[in-house]
């Protein structure tokens, strides 16, 4: 199938057999266009603040009504505004790359695309590169080219900033995956998973006795608590020694980033560590963030709340048992399900702990960076 604009840009192509890694073109500042790409005449450019709760809720109402569903529009992501923010603004973002799209006349915002910077290992070698996320175009303003203008517009920017490569991923395919992932969903509240049309109840199987089927525990096996400040040291040497051995995986170049990532906030982020009690170092960490979604057209539900796995490293004990303490605070913070990806080793404990597999893919994606295609298993980085 032809892509009109992915074709132009530097991607491997979806046939393409790719037997070393590195930049697919090399381009320097002269090379990069110093004015904005110019948009339909009654659309204007805007970059939202994130610090002003006006120019956030904005970004939240776009994602809200217009964000990704699934492909039987059951759910819709819902994002919210503290989650947006600290999503937006990690140490060294720029507003500049929180672009949006505004009508002239009615300053409604119809678009938005966001890059963060952030340090991406591939095979081993840090690159400095741009997460892409949230990228929405408003339903009524769909199919009319505007991604592509979107898409080159946050390019340019991060281009002046020399940065040449990204990551990102996506429900679609596109030329062309670096990696091609599967969701799996643990059920927490299994009653309501049925009603929401989301699981069904096997045949001659009580409602009773399949909420008994997933029981979670009300206690953890390991004393594992909320990361503080002074764990974090000890928590990013673990944190980095892990990641280093996946293809493609974040780099946490600093405390700072490692306390913006993991710091708990409330209906956002949590991690939990286990310290050594004579070294005082982390030796364990489950992590998980809150991304509820709306359940469209249900008569009894409104809200899905999802827990997604972020990172976990687990030395102590098996990564089975860590995600089975995690499962039970997630269940103590009243979710409803818990998912992860296949990647790191997740696959490992989907059976015991009676993961079920989605029917959604989510493929992995590099720009301007051309890699051998890694298994799940290989990929050791979780975007929101
Ligand atoms: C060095 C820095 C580099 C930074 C940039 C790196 C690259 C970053 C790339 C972005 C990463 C984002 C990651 C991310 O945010 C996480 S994936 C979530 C994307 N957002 C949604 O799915 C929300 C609901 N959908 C929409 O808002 C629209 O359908 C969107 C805006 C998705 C497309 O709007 P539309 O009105 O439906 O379509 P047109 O405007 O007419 O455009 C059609 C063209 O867009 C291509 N398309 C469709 N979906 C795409 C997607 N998810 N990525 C990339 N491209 C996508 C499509 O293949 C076609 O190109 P082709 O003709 O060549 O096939
Ligand atoms: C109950 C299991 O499904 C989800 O948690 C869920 C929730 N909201 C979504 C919104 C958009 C959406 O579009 C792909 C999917 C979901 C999904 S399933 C895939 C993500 C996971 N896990």
């Amino acid at each position: 199938r032809g892509h009109e604009f992915w074709d132009t840009q530097p991607v491997p192509k979806i046939d393409d057999k790719i037997v070393e890694s590195g930049p697919i073109e090399n381009k320097t500042l002269e090379d990069v266009r110093k004015e904005p790409l110019t948009l339909p005449p009654a659309f204007e450019w805007i970059e939202l603040d994130c610090n002003k709760s006006d120019e956030l809720k904005e970004i939240y109402t776009l994602l809200y009504e217009n964000y990704v569903e699934d492909d039987d529009n059951m759910f819709r992501f819902d994002y919210s505004p503290e989650f947006l923010k600290w999503a937006l603004q990690p140490p060294g973002f720029l507003k500049e790359w929180h672009i949006g799209v505004r009508v002239v006349e009615s300053k409604k915002l119809v678009g938005f695309i966001s890059g963060i910077p952030a340090t991406i290992r591939v095979e081993g070698k840090p690159i400095t590169m741009v997460e892409i996320n949230f990228l929405c175009v408003h339903k009524k303003l769909r199919e009319k080219r505007l991604a592509p203008v979107l898409i080159k517009e946050v390019t340019r920017r991060v281009n002046l900033r020399n940065i040449w490569q990204a990551a990102y991923t996506a429900g679609v395919v596109l030329p062309k995956p670096v990696a091609i992932c599967k969701y799996w969903h643990r059920s927490i509240k299994q009653q309501k998973l049925v009603e929401v049309g989301f699981s069904a109840l096997p045949p001659k199987m009580s409602m009773a006795s399949m909420v008994k089927l997933y029981r979670i525990n009300d206690e953890m096996k390991h004393p594992l608590r909320p990361l503080t400040k002074e764990d974090v040291p000890s928590f990013r040497a673990l944190l980095d020694e892990y990641l280093s051995k996946y293809k493609i995986a974040p780099e946490f170049a600093t405390d700072e980033d490692v306390w913006h990532w993991f710091e708990t906030r409330k209906d956002v982020i949590t991690c939990y560590v286990k310290v050594d009690e004579t070294t005082k170092k982390v030796t364990d960490a489950f992590s998980f963030y809150n991304l509820p979604s709306t359940i469209i057209g249900n008569a009894k539900h409104n809200t899905l709340k999802a827990a997604f796995s972020f990172y976990n490293v687990a030395t102590t004990m098996s990564l089975t048992e860590l995600v089975g303490d995690a499962l039970v605070a997630a269940k103590k913070m009243d979710y409803d399900v818990y998912n992860c990806l296949d990647v790191f080793e997740n696959s490992t404990f989907f059976k015991d702990l009676k993961f079920a597999i989605g029917d959604g893919d989510l493929q992995y994606y590099l720009y301007n960076y051309s890699t051998p295609t890694k298994k799940s298993s290989e990929i050791g980085l979780v975007l929101l």
